[in-house]
């Protein structure tokens, strides 16, 4: 049986910030802002494969309300959630993922956040796809305002 999901976020540019996307420190002059270490691929990660089993959304899981989850890592969000995967009978099919960035050029990152997705979801950097595209500075992203990014996730029978 196979379970497909998809999912999608947005993070606002702050200044002082690291950027962190995808479990990896990416150099730039700002970063992402939110509760958490605001790991826009991750997020978007975590949410597909919630939309996948069926388990509703990130929020719900890790509230923006709760203290325990302010600057949390979310490669760590994202393994709790793959635990509940795995308890579920599914293991990863492979996964597509668009980062949506004006800045910075995201192409000289991608393989080490292959494989570092790939390790997270215990799935072989074959089964693990991330791409990144500008919007021609048109729109938010456009203007440097934030990254947003989008992925869609298969599951398959573990
Ligand atoms: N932040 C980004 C955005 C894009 N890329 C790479 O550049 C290619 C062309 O982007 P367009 O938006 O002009 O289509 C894209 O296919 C990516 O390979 C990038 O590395 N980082
Ligand atoms: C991850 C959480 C929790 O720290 O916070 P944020 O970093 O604000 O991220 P968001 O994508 O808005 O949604 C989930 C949140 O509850």
């Amino acid at each position: 049986m196979f379970r497909i999901g998809q999912g999608f976020d947005v993070h606002q540019f702050e200044e002082g910030r690291p950027l962190i996307i995808g479990g990896l420190t990416i150099p730039h002059d700002k970063g992402l802002t939110g509760h958490s270490d605001a790991d826009v691929l991750l997020h978007t990660i975590t949410d597909a494969a919630l939309g996948a089993i069926g388990e509703g959304d990130i929020g719900r899981h890790f509230p923006d309300t709760d203290a325990a989850f302010k600057d949390a890592d979310s490669a760590v969000l994202l393994q709790k959630i793959w635990e509940l995967v795995e308890k579920k009978g599914y293991k990863l099919g492979n996964i597509d993922c668009t980062i949506i960035a004006q800045r910075p050029k995201m192409a000289p990152h991608i393989g080490a956040i292959r494989e570092r997705v790939a390790g997270l979801l215990k799935a072989d950097v074959t089964q693990v796809n991330v791409k990144a595209t500008t919007t021609e500075k048109l729109g938010f992203t456009g203007r440097e305002e934030g990254i947003a990014s989008m992925a869609t996730i298969l599951l398959v029978q573990a």
